[in-house]
């Protein structure tokens, strides 16, 4: 276990007032006893025990009594050795905590964390591997129950799991493959017989459902875009309060109560939706309302769906659907939405791209439901969602593409086994990217920037 030259403390809570806060470092067992008998009472340090100390500064004054915790390496969160320090929190008291550790601990090569550091010595010491280390932002990020579920499959390795299965698969395979080139009369029945074949359609299947998964883990993650159009007074907060998981908007009954509120977030059965409500796109000369509206423009041409309200009193928006559609990828799906059909006495069937509802009666809001996560792509029902990242995906797309080359290369009449071989290689590789296990520097450094300190 590689055990780094320097130390590093950051606070890992958040920063502000609370209950308990926890300073924590990470470092050598040298330094780790060292901070211990200069910073605490502790005589006898037992590691993993929450021994209750005097946490002093460099003066020997105390700065405050709390819980200290050493976790002696291998077992602990970076693998190296670490102490925790939690003391009440207060940021005042983290910050006279974190002064006098650098002054004491500075010339033993102590000094302050960078983001995302101390996960990634978990990742450098073997801890988790690279996938496993994103799962740990993404879980703390998480903004719903399933995204949280998802990240923590993902953080206990289920992913990083499959992941490494189809990866050995891949050398296997290709193992076989180069033996055969060598020693071609060796086992030629393994390719007349089409039990490569074989092989490598079960690969791809697993790369697909994989792949599956791993979309709509990073759906989870990143959530998706929806436009809603609708006149004033169409219903636009009553339908996003009967769709959210919890109340978010506020409903009134003068026309433009939205109009500055451009965006809002609601949890819909798990996903993430960024509902811009385009309401606040009138042309207006306020310049605070402009910015508004540029911020809204951004975010709409990200949008996956348009949801266009109507209600029956406001059949009469199509202008400005029209409008919105020049702002959104082309083709971007739109369901319409007919709204406070509890006032009418005959209520048109539903359509693929035409719903009827009642946001106040909630009649219609599951169908829309069902019709949103279809046009977005998102199935709540599918078992074992990883949280997963573009990258991911990116690299089992790759990893697909290249076993349905070697598809295509098997069923030639005559094809390469060299060629076979060399696409398997990819593949492989392509699946051990995920893992990290050829990850640039630079890669790493943009992955683990993006963490918060202390993490
Ligand atoms: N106080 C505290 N809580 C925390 C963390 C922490 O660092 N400190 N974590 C930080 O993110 C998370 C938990 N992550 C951790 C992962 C591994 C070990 C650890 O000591 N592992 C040893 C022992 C395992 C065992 O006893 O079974 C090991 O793996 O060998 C500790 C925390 C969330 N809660
Ligand atoms: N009968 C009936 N009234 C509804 C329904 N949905 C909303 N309303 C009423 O319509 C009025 C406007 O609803 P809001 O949700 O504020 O409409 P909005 O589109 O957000 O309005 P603005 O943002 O102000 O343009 C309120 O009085 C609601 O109670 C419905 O399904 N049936």
């Amino acid at each position: 276990m590689s055990s780094q030259e320097e130390g590093i403390i950051a606070v890992s809570t958040a920063v502000g007032r609370s209950g308990i806060g926890i300073v924590r470092l990470s470092g050598s067992e040298k330094l780790a006893r060292f901070m211990l008998e200069r910073m605490t009472d502790i005589r006898n340090p037992s590691p993993r025990y929450a021994h209750f100390s005097a946490i002093r500064d460099q003066a020997g004054e105390v700065i405050d009594r709390g819980v200290v915790i050493w976790f002696k390496a291998p077992h602990s969160y970076t693998g190296e050795d670490v102490v925790e320090f939690q003391t009440h929190g207060n940021p005042v008291i983290q910050n006279l905590l974190i002064r006098s550790a650098l002054l004491i601990g500075a010339e033993a090569g102590l000094r302050l964390a960078e983001p995302g550091e101390f996960t990634r010595r978990a990742f450098e010491n073997g801890r988790i591997d690279l996938a496993q280390a994103e799962s740990v932002m993404d879980l703390i990020n998480a903004s719903s129950e399933s995204a949280v579920r998802a990240a923590e499959k993902s953080l206990v390795g289920e992913f990083s799991e499959k992941c490494r299965d189809i990866e050995g698969k891949l050398i296997d395979l290709r193992t076989h493959v180069e033996a055969i080139l060598d020693f071609p009369e060796e086992d030629i029945d393994f390719i007349k017989e089409g039990r490569i074949r074989e092989r490598v359609d079960d690969l791809n299947q697993r790369v697909g459902t994989l792949l599956e998964q791993a979309s709509q883990g990073n759906m989870l993650r990143e959530g998706v875009v929806i436009a809603l159009v609708g006149s004033p007074n169409v219903g636009k907060s009553s339908l996003l309060n009967s769709l959210s998981e919890r109340e978010v908007a506020i409903v009134t009954d003068i026309p433009g109560t939205t109009r500055d509120i451009v965006e809002n977030t609601i949890i819909i059965n798990g996903l993430q939706v960024n509902l811009v409500d385009t309401a606040g796109l009138r042309e207006t000369a306020d310049v605070i309302e402009q910015a508004g509206i540029r911020k809204a423009m951004g975010e709409l041409s990200r949008a996956d769906l348009i949801l266009h309200l109507e209600a029956p009193e406001t059949l009469d928006s199509q202008a400005e659907l029209d409008k919105i559609k020049h702002h959104v990828q082309p083709g971007t799906k739109v369901i319409t939405v007919t709204n406070k059909i509890d006032l009418l006495r005959d209520v048109p069937g539903n359509t693929d791209s035409h719903v009827y509802i009642s946001a106040k009666t909630g009649e219609g809001i599951e169908k829309l439901k069902t019709m949103i996560f279809d046009a977005v792509g998102f199935r709540n029902s599918v078992q074992g969602v990883f949280i997963a990242r573009r990258r991911h995906i990116e690299s089992l797309q790759k990893t697909k593409e290249s076993l349905e080359k070697v598809r295509e290369y098997l069923s030639q009449d005559q094809f390469f086994l060299d060629m076979v071989a060399e696409e398997l290689r990819l593949a492989g590789v392509s699946m051990g990217q995920i893992l990290g296990e050829f990850t640039s520097d630079q890669l790493l450094g943009k992955i683990f920037s993006t963490f918060c300190i202390g993490k």
